[in-house]
């Protein structure tokens, strides 16, 4: 199950303007503040667990290097994951790590394997979440997401930035 493109927009209200859906069910997830990872793990009945599909350097997408405002062709510390609910996968997440990131206190976040990245994140005074977006995806098989969420997280002038995509399960 992998990612589709994705517009993203600096508000819900004006995601909803073009995808009325973002008013429906899905709504409180692409709103809810906090870390997302625990906001998953309440409503689990049962087990939660993060399964790693890639984790490496890659080349991040235009779209992310212009956000992240890292050069075009530099590559950054890749992780896709699947958050998974009482064994069923709801989200899928997207995190840039640009080099810059990787250093000092910071060089943990290319082994975090299994254990949530919002774990690390939440609990250091480091990091600082900025802005929620909303993104519309645009899906190219049945049960990929259709919507996202994401924000940048600021460590001092370090930026990393974190995709979340909803799965129909998640809220249907
Ligand atoms: C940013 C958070 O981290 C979550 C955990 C992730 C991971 O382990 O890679 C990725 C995205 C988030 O859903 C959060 O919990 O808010």
């Amino acid at each position: 199950m992998s990612i589709p493109p994705t517009r993203w927009y600096r508000s819900l209200a004006s995601a909803g303007l073009l995808e009325p859906s973002v008013h429906g069910p899905a709504r409180y997830w692409l709103k809810v503040e906090g870390s997302f990872t625990r906001a998953i793990q309440r409503e689990c009945h049962d087990t939660f667990h993060v399964e790693v599909r890639y984790e490496g350097f890659a080349q991040p997408t235009r779209e992310e290097a212009r956000r992240l405002k890292i050069p075009l062709r530099q590559k950054a510390w890749i992780r896709e994951v699947r958050l998974c609910g009482d064994g069923q996968p709801w989200v899928l997440a997207r995190t840039i790590i640009p080099l810059s990131c990787l250093s000092g206190r910071n060089r943990v976040l290319r082994n975090l394997g299994s254990k949530p990245l919002g774990a690390y994140l939440f609990s250091s005074p480091h990091w600082r979440r900025g802005p929620l977006e909303t993104g519309i995806c645009q899906p190219k098989a049945p049960g990929q997401p259709r919507l996202a969420r994401r924000s940048a997280f600021h460590d001092g002038n370090h930026s990393l930035l974190v995709g979340e995509y909803l799965l129909p399960t998640l809220y249907r």
